[in-house]
This record gives C-alpha cells, sequence and structure tokens, in this order.
C-alpha cells in the first residue's frame, strides 16, 4: 500500500493529545462545533411531502439570509455570488431526531431493499449532514434565494459555496475514451491522478474567461432530471401528469455507466458478479450504438475494469427506480378548494395568498410534481395504503389518497384556516 491510500492514523477522542503532550485542538481531529451561518425559509414546513431531492420539484422556493453573528455585514460575504447559477448547500438534517448508526438503510427508491448508508443520500447518516445542489435566484443584501430544494423551513445552513461544473462535474474534466478499456488498471490511475490535480488545485492562477457568469441551460441534464413541471405547464389544461420516474420495473440493483459525449448515447451492459440476493448487478454503459451484453470478469468495481475517470455511473436504481412514477389527479372538489387561492373575494382576502408560489398554476404544478415522485416512506406505501396521506406546500395544506399508480388530490385549504379549524375543536372539546 503507498502512502498516498494508506488511511491515516485515527484520533481517538477530540482531545486526543500528541507525543508531546499536548492536546490537539479540536479542528485537527475533525470535531469542530458548527455554527450555522443562516436558517432556511422554505415552502415546505415538514418532512412530509418535501421533495427527496431537488430535481424533483424545481418551484420548490426558499430564502436563506445570512446571520449577523456569524459575519457583522451579511452582504460582504455573499459578494461575487450573484454570478454563479446554482449553489451547493450544505446543511444538517434538524429534524432527525437523533443521529443515525444504522450502516445500512432502506431507500425509498429501493423499494424496501437495504443497501450501505454511504451509498445513498439518506438524511439519517452519523452526522446528519446534507447537501443539495440549489438553483441561485436572487442575492438582495445578506438574503439568498433559491429555488429547486429539498429542505424544510428553519433547516440550519453550515455553508453555501458556488456550483463550478469544471470543478464539481467530472465529464466536463478528460476527454472521454474512445471506447472501453478492460485492460491493466495501472496506466488509468495515473490519468486520475493528473484529472485530481486539475480539479483539487485551487492555487493554480486561472483564465480570466472563468470568473465569467456560467449559466447552465437545464438542457444538459439528464431527461429524469427534466422536472414534470415542465411537462405540466406545457399541457396546462391537463389535471393529470405522469413522468416516467422509473424505465424498468425490475427490482434488479444494475450499475449504469454513462459515457457523457455529445454524440448519441447508446447503452452497453457488462454483468460484474453474479446475482446474489436476487439483486442483479449487471453494469451498463451508455455509449457506442448498440445494446450489448458482456461478461463478468469478477470483479466487483467498474472503475478495476480500466474505466476511465472520465466515465460516470450510478447504480441503476438511482436512475431506474422499481418504484414507479404515479398519475396525479385533483378531484373537482380540490381543484375548487385551490381556484380559492386566486379569489378576490374580500372575505378570502386573508387566506388567499401564497408565501412562495406566484400563482395557482404554480401551485398546482409543484404539488403534481410532489406526489408524482411518491413521497410516501417504504412503510407508509406498504402499510397504510388506505390511509389519508397530509401535506404543506407554502401556505396550501393537502390532503390526498394513493391508489393503485396513482395519487388524488382531495382537498386543499390554507394553513391558516387549518390551524384555526384544529384550535376551534380544540376549544370545543375542551373541559369547560
Ligand atoms: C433524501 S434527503 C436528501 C437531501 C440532500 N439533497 C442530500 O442529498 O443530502 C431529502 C429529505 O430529507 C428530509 N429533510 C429535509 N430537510 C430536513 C431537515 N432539516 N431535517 C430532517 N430531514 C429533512 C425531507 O424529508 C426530504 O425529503
Amino acid at each position: 500500500m503507498t502512502d498516498a491510500v494508506r488511511p491515516s492514523e485515527e484520533p481517538r477522542s477530540p482531545l486526543a493529545s500528541t507525543p508531546c503532550g499536548c492536546v490537539k485542538p479540536a479542528l485537527e481531529t475533525g470535531n469542530i462545533l458548527t455554527e450555522p451561518i443562516g436558517y432556511i425559509e422554505s415552502c415546505f414546513s415538514a418532512k412530509n411531502g418535501t421533495p427527496r431531492q431537488p430535481t424533483i420539484c424545481n418551484l420548490s422556493r426558499a430564502c436563506l439570509r445570512i446571520r449577523k453573528s456569524v459575519f457583522n455585514n451579511p452582504e460582504h460575504s455573499v459578494m461575487g455570488l450573484e454570478q454563479f447559477s446554482h449553489v451547493w448547500v450544505l446543511f444538517v438534517f434538524h429534524k432527525n431526531g437523533h443521529l443515525s448508526s444504522k450502516a445500512k438503510v432502506q431507500p425509498p427508491r429501493l423499494n424496501g431493499t437495504k443497501t450501505g448508508i454511504f451509498s445513498t443520500r439518506s438524511p439519517h447518516r452519523p452526522n446528519a449532514i446534507g447537501l443539495t445542489l440549489a438553483k441561485l435566484d436572487k442575492i438582495e443584501g445578506g438574503a439568498i434565494y433559491l429555488s429547486g430544494i429539498d429542505m424544510i423551513n428553519g433547516t440550519p445552513v453550515l455553508d453555501i459555496k458556488p456550483y463550478i461544473a469544471d470543478y464539481d462535474s467530472p465529464r466536463d474534466l478528460i476527454e472521454p475514451l474512445d471506447e472501453l478499456n478492460l485492460q491493466e488498471r495501472e496506466p488509468k490511475q495515473k490519468d486520475f491522478s493528473h484529472s485530481i490535480n486539475k480539479v483539487d488545485n485551487y492555487e493554480q492562477p486561472q483564465k480570466i474567461e472563468d470568473f465569467r457568469p456560467q449559466y447552465h441551460s437545464t438542457e444538459g441534464k439528464n431527461p429524469e432530471d427534466q422536472t414534470e413541471e415542465k411537462k405540466y405547464l406545457k399541457d396546462k389544461d391537463s389535471t393529470k401528469v405522469k413522468q416516467p420516474l422509473s424505465k424498468c420495473k425490475s427490482s434488479r440493483v444494475d450499475c449504469i455507466l454513462e459515457r457523457k459525449t455529445n454524440q448519441n448515447k447508446n447503452e452497453r451492459q457488462i454483468d460484474l458478479h453474479p446475482p446474489k440476493e436476487g439483486i442483479d448487478s449487471r453494469l451498463s454503459i451508455v455509449e457506442g450504438d448498440a445494446a450489448t451484453k458482456e461478461n463478468s470478469s469478477g470483479t466487483h468495481h467498474p472503475s478495476s475494469l480500466g474505466i476511465s475517470a472520465s466515465t460516470i455511473f450510478v447504480p441503476s436504481w438511482v436512475k431506474d427506480s422499481p418504484v414507479t412514477s404515479l398519475d396525479v389527479r385533483f378531484t373537482p372538489h380540490a381543484e375548487m378548494d385551490l381556484e380559492r387561492f386566486n379569489s378576490e373575494d374580500e372575505k378570502d382576502v386573508n387566506i388567499t395568498s401564497f408565501k412562495y408560489f406566484r400563482s395557482v398554476k404554480e401551485a398546482k404544478c409543484a404539488i403534481t410534481a410532489v406526489l408524482a415522485a411518491d413521497p410516501r416512506s417504504v412503510y407508509r406505501r406498504k402499510h397504510c395504503q388506505d390511509r389519508l396521506f397530509y401535506f404543506t406546500l407554502d401556505t396550501a395544506h393537502i390532503t390526498c389518497w394513493f391508489g393503485d399508480g396513482f395519487a388524488e388530490v382531495l382537498r386543499i385549504k390554507h394553513t391558516d384556516t387549518v390551524k384555526n379549524t384544529v384550535w376551534q375543536c380544540s376549544l370545543q372539546s375542551a373541559p369547560s
């Protein structure tokens, strides 16, 4: 094992002492006390119904105000950030209840199948830290306005970093290989370390054009990431939207390798190792023209097949989840409820405004997006099929139910009226 890959000695405690007896500072041992730079104000008030990833609902909006306790002049800290179209948000899953110690989890997209925590984006992880790539809408003073988020209201934010495709997207680093190389990996490792140097060297002088604002169109995005909002807006009279979350209904866990080139993409598949516990671990490579299937080489990680660092791969459950997307319907009653948010009737004035959505159409679109992705937990899907499901989006409190392949919205109330009803109910039932 070389020095470069040998794991360093683990410090035993935050106050681990050095050979000379000095106490190591917490920063050196990685035990830092964090201080949130701000708290998210978001259109999602609870975990229920909050999208599992930001790409599910482009219209989900939020604001982050940098705290004065962190920087006297918060606006100084965001200077220049407006030149970026997207930002990484690092945050704490503060509503997890407790820190998780489970090594395996059941991601909803796997519908009950277990996998290692670090192969998922589950909120239940040892350090409860979340990472979301959000669209940066605008900056006003020390307030950052975001959209396409999956964080609930009140989420503590630890850091914000600009998204820089050249650094953050491996596909842009190296020219893709002409063809998949299944030979010795050794020469490829050289290529890889070379590419890492390219990415990590922040001290290197940069070309002037690197500092120009980068606006990335969504066209380059994976088609799976194109939200259903767009499709919905195209077909504005429809109350039904079906998004193919899953092209493949099988419960296989494949491994997809995507060759991101400007040419047409086609798929190749390689068996990495024999099926285990009902899971077929095929490796799919999106490249070339013909779909072919090759035999296992007995290795477990695609990179050990000599695949270039420029090749991006993910397990297929991420893309071809066994959980299908749902048709979303609104009952006529729910449609009427929603229209009331548009009402100009004076008596409705206090209960018709959205805080984050700009129109009823946007709200409907966001509700559809959230439900099409099936926001239920695996437990709920399996054991509470006949139960009503409630969630809040902006100022709308939504009641719906799920049937086979669909979700139906039954009622949409303003959160204020729901609170009032609960309050009145508790007053009525209170002992005199
Ligand atoms: C699957 S996580 C993914 C978050 C992030 N994109 C990531 O990959 O780290 C998103 C889910 O976390 C939950 N969530 C969002 N904000 C939270 C918070 N502050 N505390 C606990 N759970 C939260 C919501 O239920 C949401 O659906």
